[in-house]
């Protein structure tokens, strides 16, 4: 079979079939290959998740007497075929509570009902202080040796491969909030190495808000919604952000990254991860090196346009979610490299001119290029959300030897934060138990007792050195111990609240990012802080914030005041003599289209084999075809029948990369759909073409997505005014020159010339 041979595409296949709308049994996409025509390179056991080797561990099992003193945990869950009660008992009923008669009340004596109502009581669990909303994955990283030389860590050896899990997110919302907000997204990785759990922690943009941790309660209060009336809910576009931020000017550059593309990104897939602090990496010789850890998306990286993201929000709420998991379920396995950039570990810690513990700065991929290390593949979805994404707990301090934390101030105060905030989340001081935390590596701690303690420890003498329990746990030498401080020099000094001179340049990176934008992130640059001022009430804030921008470029603070209405202010530094980093912008570059989702627009009859043919090339490109029709079911049921997938009641254009039309369907095809029709969509009702179809390609248009059209399709083009010249609309006799000249267009995701930058 082609799939067989060609991994993308089967997965592609695979995602358009999850896609479909509720299709009926029998009614399976034409060729798409059933759960047992899995890729063979892609085993079905590798998207299993990995049961942490620690389960096999003794005290779960142990009992003085010999006998196990309970079932294994993942054999209580749900095992048998009976419906039992939570102590094993079997059940007869469970729809009927036990009542003295069938119309008396309810019995005290029900356990059942107890049972139940109480465990349901107490289902939930407090939600993540910040990063609540997210999504996660499981799979493996690969080390590429080339770390060896610079840090000892086992897992960053040579073809090693280590399991992990790795949990993305947005910041300021709810956990039943939208994905696709304006926001920082977090990137959080747990590497299950066998030299113990090694966690990095880190974001889609390498420098944060705050360069000292004790001001991260004050910028979450400001982020999050009003505590008066709890709105606006994922934003920040409100007051007390702008507030916070114009007020500490060191959030500049952080603020600039979320007003830039990078705040509303396509895809989970097609983000970088930063680690955003300097660690200390430590090889077998005991010398150091200062690194900052990137993650680089083998998609590379690309995002939505405002409006897109905004109509997102509503139609699909889960957009990301969805995406990660389809793309993982139909084998599309998402990849990132991981690389470092090194500098040697001098006693300032500066490089170049860089404050390398100051998080508000990077440092360009010009000036220290990011070296590959591994390659992680996410290979395989949580079976449970709670038990896995919900209950994950990362945190900086988990490191192994070969990884060490530096004096960031804002890195300290996380190394408190984390594990204090899990003891409320998670119930207690045990949650390092729960099979998604646990370490494969053997544990012998002298931890005991706590709410949620699963272990049945022995012995009588957990303590060290001790002489009862028949043998003392042994200690690691140094070389192969964790937690081996760097003796590096703490320089003698004064206790002071205060920070390095260095701190106090809070522009002259902003100033850097804007000047590595291209014209057209600029205007969306502009556009965003014009939309998210606009949001707030007060002017003294929208001032302040314009005297901000004149700190970075006075063309950007000009803008933005004259979408206020507001006049332009001085700058009250002098811009800082920086150039572009050109590695900065998303712009400029072409990236494989593996899992890009392609809508084929047919009237239902015009040019079926066409549909065929391009439906059948999206698929072998690795891409996702969906058909969308003017109704649902099966087009030519009985020659060789072609599934409908989005009708237009279901379908928007934010869910495809791409449109392209092989038909010009009418209107009031369906009842319900025409009803919707609105009183303005008259006229397009009287050009004969379904006025939902207009929205979706007009709308596509603006968002500079790729429209390619033939025969019949052409005919929208006309009506929707969008000549076949124009930048990104492609139109020509045949399905195949159409699809060609579309893909060339995706990989450079959006057809940028459509946009007419200002700037
Ligand atoms: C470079 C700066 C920072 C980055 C990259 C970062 C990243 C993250 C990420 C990715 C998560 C979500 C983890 C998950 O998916 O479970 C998270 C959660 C959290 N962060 Fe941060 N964070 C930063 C700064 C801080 C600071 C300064 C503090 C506190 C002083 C903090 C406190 C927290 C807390 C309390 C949570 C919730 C953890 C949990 O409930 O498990 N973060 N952070």
């Amino acid at each position: 079979m082609s799939e067989k041979k060609n991994p993308v595409s089967a997965a592609a296949e695979k995602i358009a079939q999850k896609l479909q709308d509720a299709v009926s049994p029998g009614n399976e996409l034409p060729g798409a290959p059933g759960p047992e025509a899995a890729p063979v390179d892609e085993p079905t056991e590798a998207r299993e998740p990995l049961p942490p080797k620690h389960d096999q561990r003794g005290p779960d099992t142990y009992s003085p007497t010999g006998r196990t003193t309970g079932a294994r945990q993942r054999d209580v869950a749900q095992a048998g075929a009976y419906l039992t009660t939570a102590q094993g008992a079997r059940l007869y009923e469970t729809d009927h509570s036990l009542k003295a008669g069938p119309r008396g009340p309810v019995l005290l004596q029900d356990h059942h009902l107890r049972e139940k109502v109480t465990h349901f009581d107490h289902e939930r669990i407090p939600e993540r202080v910040v990063h609540a909303r997210g999504a996660a994955a499981h799979g493996v990283f690969r080390g590429y040796g080339a770390a060896a030389g610079i840090s000892k860590a086992a897992f960053l050896a040579e073809g090693v491969e280590t399991p992990v899990f790795v949990r993305f997110s947005t910041v300021l919302g709810s956990r039943g909030s939208a994905d696709t907000v304006r926001d920082t997204r977090g990137f959080a990785t747990k590497f299950y190495t066998d030299e113990g759990v090694f966690d990095l922690v880190g974001n889609n943009i390498p420098v944060f808000f705050i360069q000292d941790a004790i001001k991260f309660p004050d910028v979450i209060h400001a982020g999050k919604p009003h505590p008066d009336r709890e709105i606006p809910q994922a934003q920040s576009a409100h007051d007390t952000f702008w507030d916070f931020v114009t007020l500490h000017t060191e959030a500049t550059h952080h603020t600039l990254w979320n007003m830039s593309d990078r705040g509303i990104p396509r895809s989970y897939r097609m983000m970088e991860g930063f680690g955003v602090h300097t660690f200390r990496l430590v090889n077998a010789e005991g010398d150091t090196t200062l690194v900052k850890f990137h993650w680089k998306p083998k998609l590379g990286v690309h995002s939505l346009v405002w409006e897109e993201a905004q109509i997102t929000a509503g139609m699909d709420p889960d957009f990301h979610r969805r995406d990660l998991a389809d793309a993982i379920e139909a084998g599309a396995f998402p990849e990132w490299e991981l690389g470092v950039q090194t500098f040697p570990d001098t006693e300032d810690q500066m490089f170049q001119g860089i404050d390398l513990l100051d998080a508000t700065k990077l440092v360009p991929e010009e000036l220290a290029p990011v070296r590959p290390i591994g390659l992680m593949t996410l290979n395989a979805n949580p079976s449970n959300f709670f038990a896995e994404t919900e209950q994950v707990a990362f945190h900086l301090g988990h490191l192994v030897p070969g990884i060490d934390v530096t004096n960031d101030p804002l890195l300290q105060g996380r190394l408190f934060s984390y594990l204090d905030t899990q003891i409320t989340r998670l119930g207690g001081p045990n949650f390092g138990q729960l099979p998604i935390n646990r370490t494969h590596a053997p544990v012998n701690d002298m931890l005991r007792d706590g709410m949620h303690q699963t272990a049945v420890h022995r012995g009588v003498a957990p303590y060290r050195p001790h002489s009862l329990d028949g043998g003392c746990p042994f200690l690691a030498g140094e070389e192969t111990g964790a937690y081996i401080e760097v003796p590096v020099e703490v320089s003698a000094s004064r206790k002071a609240r205060d920070a390095a001179v260095s701190f106090d340049d809070h522009f002259s990176q902003a100033r850097l990012f804007w000047l590595s934008m291209t014209a057209t992130e600029r205007e969306h640059i502009v556009a965003a802080y014009t939309f998210e001022l606009g949001k707030c009430w007060e002017e003294a804030v929208k001032e302040r914030a314009l005297m901000v921008l004149a700190n970075i470029a006075p063309e950007l603070c000009t803008q933005v005041a004259v979408g206020l209405g507001l006049p332009v202010p001085e700058a009250t530094v002098s811009l800082a003599p920086v150039g572009p980093s050109p590695a900065l912008s998303q712009l400029g570059k072409e990236w494989p289209v593996d899992g890009r989702i392609v809508g084929i627009v047919t009237d239902g009859e015009y040019d079926l084999d066409g549909v065929r043919e391009v439906r059948r090339a999206v698929l072998d490109a690795g891409m996702v075809p969906l058909v969308v029709a003017p109704a649902g079911g099966r087009l030519d049921p009985t020659g060789d029948p072609v599934t409908v997938q989005r009708t237009f009641t279901t379908a928007r254009s934010v869910e495809f990369d791409a449109i392209l039309l092989a038909g010009a369907p009418a209107p009031a095809a369906d009842a319900y759909g025409a009803r919707d029709a609105k009183a303005d969509d008259l006229a397009a009702v009287a050009t004969g073409l379904d006025p939902r179809l207009l929205l979706m390609v007009t709308e596509a248009y603006r968002h500079g997505k790729a429209i390619g059209a033939w025969g019949q399709g052409g005919r929208v083009l006309e009506v929707a005014g969008l000549p076949a010249d124009s930048a990104g609309v492609v139109s020509a006799t045949d399905a195949s020159s159409v699809l060609r000249s579309v893909t060339a267009l995706l990989a450079r995701h959006r057809a940028w010339d459509r946009f007419t930058p200002a700037l």
